[in-house]
């Protein structure tokens, strides 16, 4: 209602004309029967506290230890464990060149009390080497361990000490990544020694551009020490692959909320039990973010340095805070570890129908892994990083990181509903007020991005393994419009195409793309791949034939002309050629054979307008159109170059049927 002066409130009436009603202190006798009635403030039990501080210690208690004690187990043995855990985190963060390990303490410094910390954990370590005349300052100082924190506990640290942090309406933590929005591939370097000089891609085409050991020295050193100037470090202690048999224990120190918080959903998280038993890790990540390298530094050519070193298992990342560095240097440690058990890894969704038929989607960043595997009809296995072993599939990670750039509702409901409460948002545009995300808006960069625990899909299949699969799908987003929307591959087509990893990369997920470029990238993942391609091609080839896979490439670009002039496959129509792959309805479908590239299309399939699937129907200009697939054509033979020299598999018939298999003209 609107007051004398225009202003609104709610139930004037209630006002009396001096303002608000005065407040009875006296009860009426005929109040007083109802008056037992009521429920007063002072009726139930008071609070078992004599002060506020005391109040609030109750709201929070200890979590019940997770694993019952044995009769083999004292309390002492519990100690002694937490003792060995600090020592190893200790140990993780040791400068190499002065005393061993830092002093590190559990818990948040905020919330320490003014006596000094209990330490018994580690200082003994230091005095295996009697006290010195040259310790330094950081050796007096204690750095707190915020060790596998819980979202919630994250959720506080990240807004109460990082700038940009906040809460959508949704749920999710809104976050930014600062300067690096995207990942940095020109700023990887792994470390050349005698066994990856041997065993590793190096190279023409390769992503791994090298540095001595020196360097990477020289880089841990000064990640290491930034991070133990801090009042603060988050340890995340975690696994990879949901086979049991090769699992990877990984650690992540890092100095942001943000960082814990992502790697916590995107790595698999053990269980108490499983924590409790962690012991040495496999890998250890260096996350000193907003930290840069030092450009005087050898092979540095940036602020920005992400390095692996095999040998000694660690990574250290400085120079970035885009979180996608941490995961994708770990898929890269998969890539070295795992085919050197026979293991297949693979950049590719992963997701099974409910008769068990297994499904994998390769691709390059924005061809639709992570959209088209996370399907409401099918069980999700995993949207970006899989192996393939003896066993079946297994998924290496324990989450997913969807791109969110024109997210909606209504085209993918199972990503949407995801972005709730523990949920990491990066970098996107949000309300000021009613935190409402705005997912079209891309002034912060167009690769907005979602990182959920992979159980925030309702079908998602836990623990995330499958039997082999039944169909291999190659996705790629052809910019020129001229690759058919789904052709059927024969094996060599698949290993042709796979090999090739033929994309146009569009903007965002890496840094410096502004306008969709034609990319090759081999096995659709260069960027992450170790050894040669040919050795990951020989593996899938292998697999494929073993167990009767079936290749499709799937073209979810252009259609109707290049990008500017045509447009890009709908969404829907992409979704019922996943559908009839899946269902074997494809299998059974009419096909024709195109010029140039050869690939077999299906003149029919249900939902889908059948002028559609051949790409030269659907281009106006027919010449413009022959052009354009020659210029394409040209640009895979050319990228194929490099590889006809190698040899594939253990006979060379492959590697010609291969080559044959390319586009002939
Ligand atoms: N026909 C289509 N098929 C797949 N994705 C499409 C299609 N049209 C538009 N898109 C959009 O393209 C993006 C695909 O990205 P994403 O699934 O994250 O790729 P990846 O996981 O391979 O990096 C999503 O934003 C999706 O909404
Ligand atoms: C995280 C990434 O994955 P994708 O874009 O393939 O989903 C990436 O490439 O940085
Ligand atoms: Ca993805
Ligand atoms: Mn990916």
């Amino acid at each position: 209602m609107a007051g004398e002066n225009g202003e609104f409130s709610f139930n004037s009436s209630f006002r009396g004309r001096n303002g608000l009603p005065k407040i009875q202190t006296h009860k009426k006798a005929e109040d007083a029967e109802t008056d037992k009635q009521i429920c007063h403030d002072d009726s139930a039990q008071p609070v078992k506290a004599q002060t506020l501080d005391e109040l609030h210690s109750l709201q929070r208690k200890k979590s019940a230890p997770t694993t019952p004690l044995t009769a083999t187990q004292t309390p002492f043995a519990e100690e002694d464990r937490q003792k060995q855990q600090l020592q190893s985190i200790s140990a993780s963060l040791a400068s190499l060149t002065r005393e061993t390990g830092p002093k590190v303490v559990k818990g948040d410094p905020a919330t320490r009390t003014a006596e000094t910390p209990r330490v018994s954990a580690v200082s003994h370590q230091h005095h295996h080497f009697a006290p010195t005349l040259n310790i330094s300052d950081s050796a007096l100082k204690f750095t707190h361990i915020l060790y596998n924190l819980s979202p919630a506990e994250l959720y506080e640290q990240a807004i109460k000490y990082e700038k940009g942090s906040f809460i959508t309406s949704s749920g999710a933590l809104a976050t930014l990544s600062g300067a690096k929005t995207g990942r940095s591939p020109r700023d990887k370097r792994v470390v050349k020694d005698e066994t990856t000089a041997d065993d590793l891609w190096w190279g023409k085409g390769s992503p791994n551009i090298e540095m001595d050991e020196h360097t990477f020295l020289v880089n841990r050193e000064r990640a290491v020490d930034y991070l133990c100037s801090l009042e603060k470090v988050f340890v995340n202690d975690q696994f990879l692959n949901w086979d049991p048999e090769h699992r990877i224990k990984v650690r992540i120190v890092s100095a942001r909320a943000y960082h814990s918080l992502f790697m916590h959903n995107m790595c698999i998280r053990p269980t108490p039990e499983e924590l409790e038993n962690f012991g040495t890790p496999d890998f250890t990540i260096y996350n000193a973010g907003q930290f840069p390298c030092n450009r005087y530094t050898h092979y540095m050519t940036s602020s920005t340095s992400i390095d692996l070193n095999l040998a000694r298992r660690e990574m250290v990342i400085l120079g970035t805070q885009y979180a996608g560095e941490m995961k994708k240097g770990l898929f890269g440690v998969m890539h070295y570890l795992m085919p050197k058990r026979q293991i297949l890894s693979l950049h590719s969704g992963c997701n099974m129908g409910k008769d068990g038929d297994v499904a994998l989607f390769f691709g390059l960043s924005g061809t639709g892994k992570t959209t088209l595997s996370t399907d409401h009809n099918r069980y999700l296995i995993g949207d970006d990083e899989h192996c393939w072993s003896e066993n079946g599939v297994s998924n290496i990670e324990g989450g997913c990181y969807a791109k969110c750039v024109d997210l909606s509702r209504e085209k993918e409901p199972d990503i949407w509903n995801a972005i709730k409460f523990g949920t990491v948002l990066e970098n996107v545009v949000f309300d000021e007020h009613t935190r409402e995300v705005d997912y079209s808006d891309k002034s912060v960069t167009e690769n907005t991005r979602a990182a959920y625990p992979i159980e925030f899909i309702p079908n998602a299949k836990i623990p995330c393994v499958g039997p082999h699969p039944k169909n291999v799908i190659l996705l790629a987003c052809d910019a020129f419009g001229v690759l058919p929307p789904v052709s059927k591959l024969s094996l060599a087509q698949t290993m042709y195409h796979f090999i090739s990893g033929y994309t146009a990369l569009v903007a965002g997920t890496e840094d410096g793309i502004k306008e969709p470029t034609a990319t090759f990238s081999a096995c659709f993942g260069a960027a992450f791949i170790m050894l040669h391609p040919t050795k990951y091609a020989a593996m899938l080839a292998e697999k494929m034939q073993k167990h009767g896979a079936t290749g499709w490439l799937v073209n979810t670009g252009w259609s109707g002309g290049s990008y500017g002039s045509g447009n890009r496959i709908k969404l829907a129509y992409t979704r019922k050629i996943i559908d009839a792959i899946h269902s074997g309805a494809l299998l059974e479908a009419n096909y024709t054979t195109t010029e140039i590239f050869g690939l077999e299309i299906p003149t029919e399939i249900e939902g889908v307008p059948s002028e559609i699937l051949d790409p030269a129907n659907t281009w106006s200009d027919k010449d413009a159109y022959k052009d354009t697939l020659l210029k394409l054509g040209g640009l895979f033979k050319k990228n194929f170059e490099v590889f006809l020299s190698y040899k594939i598999g253990a006979d060379n018939n492959l590697a010609e049927e291969i080559l044959a298999a390319g586009p002939t003209f």
